[in-house]
């Protein structure tokens, strides 16, 4: 679904993303991990269109860098940023009618999926809760037919319980549409993420399945900055996700000597 190779971005006078490569399968959810400051929101935006890059992106099978990012976001590529972006002085309603950019919008899927928004139709956005917001951000981008949603960091600043019912919407969404998702804890990776790609200094420091890297304490650490918890709880149940196991900040570390799949 997405192809990126050797994405090149330089922001303010530094080297931000150096030549990465990694692709999104057609179903599921890839996690875009590392440390703080790594550059996945950079990433992100560089898909967009949002940020000068060089390098090569293919999206649904046809060119993507430098196209004009209303074109790609037409042509099904849905992102909910970090900041949600929602309207604060407009309604639940009148957030989700400003989102509809196809004849057909989705309400049905929307409602589905999160009924409590049905409710707080008439609710000033600004009121909402973290979580109520989170969720009408994630609804915006359902109202219209999706080839491919890029998620950046949609459980940060959320209480555990709220954690767990955004991570609930997240798998549910990700049964209709392929995700690229930013996501620091680990535990909302487990639950979501089939393919995990790690970046490291602004290259790909792993790709690979998510439960290989999770299941690999000395690689998360190595890479992320924490201890993954995976290999003590294989069976995790599904509100395992509002546990805390969140990635760390600074650079990673490069020293691991892990097989296959280091880039
Ligand atoms: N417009 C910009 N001008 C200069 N530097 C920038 C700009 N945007 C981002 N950066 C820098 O690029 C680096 C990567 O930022 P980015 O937000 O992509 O990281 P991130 O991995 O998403 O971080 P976090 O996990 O903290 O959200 C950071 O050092 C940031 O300060």
């Amino acid at each position: 679904m997405l192809e990126v190779n050797e994405l090149s971005v330089r922001l303010g006078g530094s080297h931000i993303l150096q030549g990465v490569s990694f692709t999104v399968p057609p179903t599921g959810v890839t996690a875009l991990l590392g440390r703080n400051g790594v550059g996945k929101t950079t990433t992100l935006r560089a898909i967009l269109g949002e940020v000068p890059a060089t390098g090569s992106i293919e999206f649904d099978g046809a060119p993507a860098l430098g196209r004009p990012t209303h074109r790609l976001v037409r042509a099904g590529l849905g992102y909910v940023p970090e900041d949600r972006c929602v309207f604060a002085g407009l309604t639940v309603a009148e957030n989700l009618r400003l989102a509809v950019r196809d004849k057909n919008p989705d309400f049905r899927t929307v409602h589905e999926l999160f009924p409590e928004l049905r409710q707080r139709a008439a609710q000033r956005a600004g009121t909402l809760s973290g979580g109520q917001q989170q969720m009408l951000a994630l609804a915006r981008v359902l109202l219209n037919p999706q080839r491919l949603l890029l998620i950046d960091e949609p459980t940060k600043g959320l209480a555990p319980a709220v954690v767990t019912a955004v991570t609930q919407a997240l798998a549910r969404m990700a049964d209709r549409v392929p995700m690229l998702l930013v996501e620091q804890n680990l535990a909302v990776v487990r639950r979501l993420a089939r393919d995990a790609v790690v970046l490291a200094a602004g290259r790909v420091a792993w790709h690979g399945p998510a439960a290989e890297l999770l299941g690999d304490p000395a690689l998360t650490r190595d890479l992320l900055g924490v201890g993954s918890t995976a290999s003590r709880h294989p069976a995790r149940p599904a509100n395992a996700a509002s546990s805390g196991e969140t990635v760390g900040s600074g650079d990673a570390g490069s020293s691991t000597d892990a097989a296959g799949r280091r880039a």
